[in-house]
């Protein structure tokens, strides 16, 4: 019987501008690894974290892999214990879904260990609960994509109702990540409680035609559909430099640009690589401008999610 596993769980873009909570795609690369060791001594156990700088948590109801695995294993009635190592690939506070890609990884290495009970589709609501413990809401709109690779939306929350859906060919993302961190739980927090018929209406608009155009592969459409009038708003103001990278990618021929997940990370979908390297020089050039540090990844869109490594 196999005694460890070790899994990767990519990065997500969540909320895709008009998605707020109930959509997401997972990157290329990016992401975290977990290995998981069954043991004789019952109950989880954190034995190791690295890449972290020393801030995650130990304890295994606060650290998202613990808490993940948890969840899955009471469904299980597990009498046996098992030993968890995480290696974070992911800068922690950086709104590419960084607590939910551990999470992701620690589920499908777990549940690789035991002979893979759950389909993959299965461990959402698990790692639902972890990003309960990480940002104090428990939406789905890191995990699910982490876990399921492409774009997935969440239709509802109860009953969940989980939906991956088409992605286009040559789609390419630019992340760029300035060097602040914003705490998911911190940028919740500012947004407005209430929104007006008016917003509403203008956000299913957008939402719809983004789904359409991943349908049709229309990117036109999904340029045209690329605007959040709920968060972004709000966490604009939380990242310097946010207006003025948008205005400055204008000529470049990207698709749109938005927060991703909480932020402070941006992104920007482009069609092809050619475009998604030069938004990216040239969003490199605003954060600099204004003294922020920052790094670039451009990536395809993952379809594959969390897979096990070894
Ligand atoms: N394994 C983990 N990886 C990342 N963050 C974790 C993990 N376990 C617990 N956390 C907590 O979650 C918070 C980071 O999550 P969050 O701000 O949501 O970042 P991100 O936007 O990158 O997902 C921190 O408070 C951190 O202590
Ligand atoms: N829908 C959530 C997504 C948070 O993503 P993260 O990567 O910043 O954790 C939200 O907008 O709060």
């Amino acid at each position: 019987m196999v005694k460890s596993v070790t899994a990767f769980a990519p990065a997500t873009v969540a909320n895709v501008s008009c998605g707020f909570d109930i959509l997401g795609f997972a990157i290329d690369e990016l992401g975290d690894k977990v290995t998981v060791s069954l043991t004789d001594t019952p109950g989880l156990k954190m034995v190791r974290i690295e890449g972290d700088g020393g801030r995650l948590p130990y304890e295994v109801d606060k650290n998202t892999c613990s808490v993940a695995i948890q969840a899955m294993l009471d469904k299980l009635f597990f009498d046996k214990g098992m030993e968890i190592s995480l290696y974070k690939g992911l800068p922690l506070g950086s709104g590419m879904g960084s607590s939910a890609a551990s999470a992701a990884a620690a589920l499908v290495a777990a549940n690789a260990l035991l002979g893979n009970p759950f389909e993959k589709k299965d461990l959402i609501p698990f790692a639902i609960e972890s990003e309960r413990i990480a940002c104090g809401a428990a939406h789905a709109d890191n995990v699910a994509p982490s876990l399921l690779g492409g774009f997935v939306l969440i239709r509802d929350y109860t009953p969940l109702d989980v939906v991956k859906l088409p992605v286009p060919k040559g789609l390419f993302c630019t992340l760029l990540h300035p060097h602040l961190e914003l705490n998911t739980a911190d940028s919740r927090s500012v947004l407005r409680k209430q929104i007006s018929l008016k917003d509403a209406t203008i956000q299913s608009g957008n939402i719809a035609g983004l789904i359409a155009g991943l349908f049709q592969g229309d990117l036109a459409l999904i340029s045209r559909s690329l605007k959040d009038v709920i968060a972004e708003p709000s966490r604009a103001l939380l990242i310097p430099g946010f207006y003025e990278l948008r205005e400055a990618i204008k000529a470049a021929g990207a698709l749109g640009s938005g927060i991703s997940g909480s932020g402070p990370t941006v992104f920007i979908l482009s069609p092809g690589k050619e475009i998604a390297q030069k938004v990216g020089q040239i969003s490199k050039q605003v954060f600099e401008k204004i003294g922020l540090g920052v790094d670039v990844y451009i990536s395809e869109v993952n379809d594959k999610g969390a897979y096990v490594v070894e």
